[in-house]
């Protein structure tokens, strides 16, 4: 996949104080980025930065290979945005809220509206006044308003803010459905590890305007698998029962006395017995292995974590 947008050493200062620091960013194209962060971490800042809201202090950003200046009107119409809470006029319909923003995009596409009022299911009330409109409709219509001009790219600040959990899971497909069959890329913010977790791909943490993080979620979960930890003073004769007695070979040796083993769907129980039936002595056996939560909570205080 190629890079679709890439920010370097992107920084922000406002009044006098840094509050984004030198953020090298790469969004791939077609992927599903999450970008985690507490509230006030920077999150909505960068996007602001992205979306020519406001202008960097230092540092660039590369969009669909071409760098954006204040002049890049070209880039802004092949992106929609989402970025803090969406406004409309209250006292027009979702419809006439659509073709107003589709005019001054300078978009006129007239089926496209439709079809974006579909896809976020608001199409049967596309006529009744955006002021009747729940929380979950208008983050729902402020999406079919970001995906009527069709764009490649889509930012989405904090899109789940404030929904219940039904508002959320139908976002949540909302959200992979673009990105697999509309080949959308999507830039989604949140302070909610959850449900970052659940539909991206690729995983930015940011904390104090600094990105600490930056990794695929396969290699986030990968590294959190749970295991159990052996302490013994016969490591070497554990390591032949493990792989000859137990045939089992997915464990690593961490030290003198210790070993790890990963192996799936076999429990505490069954390893100590395996071990003390075939003479090896145990010290401690425990079952370990740390949540994504903690990996991120100690990745936000740590400035890192690295396996
Ligand atoms: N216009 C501004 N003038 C001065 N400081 C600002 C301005 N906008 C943002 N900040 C500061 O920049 C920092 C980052 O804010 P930002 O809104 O980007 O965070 P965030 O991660 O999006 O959090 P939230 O989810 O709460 O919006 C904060 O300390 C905020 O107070």
């Amino acid at each position: 996949m190629g890079t679709l947008l890439k920010t370097t050493r992107l920084t922000k200062v406002f009044d006098g104080k840094e509050v984004i620091s030198d953020v090298d960013m790469t969004i791939r194209q077609g992927e599903i980025y999450g970008f985690l962060g507490l509230n006030g971490a920077g999150k909505t800042t960068v996007m602001k930065m992205m979306t020519n809201l406001i202008k960097p202090t230092g540092g660039e950003i590369e969009i669909f290979g071409e760098k954006l200046t204040e002049n890049s009107y070209e880039i802004l119409k092949r992106m929609g945005s989402i970025i803090e809470y969406p406004v409309f006029y209250d006292r027009l319909t979702a419809l006439e809220n659509l073709e107003l923003h589709c005019e001054y995009m300078g978009f006129h596409n007239k089926a496209a509206i439709g079809e974006a009022l579909d896809l976020v299911q608001l199409r049967n009330i596309d006529r009744k006044p955006v002021k009747d409109f729940s929380l979950g409709m208008r983050q729902r219509l402020g999406i079919a308003r970001a995906i009527t001009t069709r764009p490649e790219l889509l930012l989405l600040d904090e899109p789940i803010n404030g929904l219940d959990p039904v508002g959320i899971k139908e976002l949540r497909s909302l959200f992979k459905m673009l990105s697999k069959e509309y080949g959308i890329t999507l830039l989604i913010s949140s302070h909610i590890l959850g449900e970052i977790e659940q539909i991206a791909d690729t995983v930015g943490v940011i904390s104090e305007g600094k990105l600490i993080e930056q990794v695929p979620m396969d290699e986030v979960r990968g590294r959190n698998t749970e295991y159990i930890e052996v302490v013994t003073p016969d490591l070497n004769k554990a390591v032949y029962v493990l792989e000859s007695e137990l045939g089992m070979r997915n464990y690593k040796v961490v030290g003198d006395t210790t070993l790890r083993i990963y192996e799936r769907g076999v429990s505490q129980a069954e390893i100590s017995k395996g071990l003390l039936l075939n003479g090896v002595q145990i010290e401690a056996l425990n079952k370990k292995g740390s949540s994504l939560e903690d990996y991120f909570l100690q990745s936000i205080h740590g400035g890192g974590v690295h396996a």
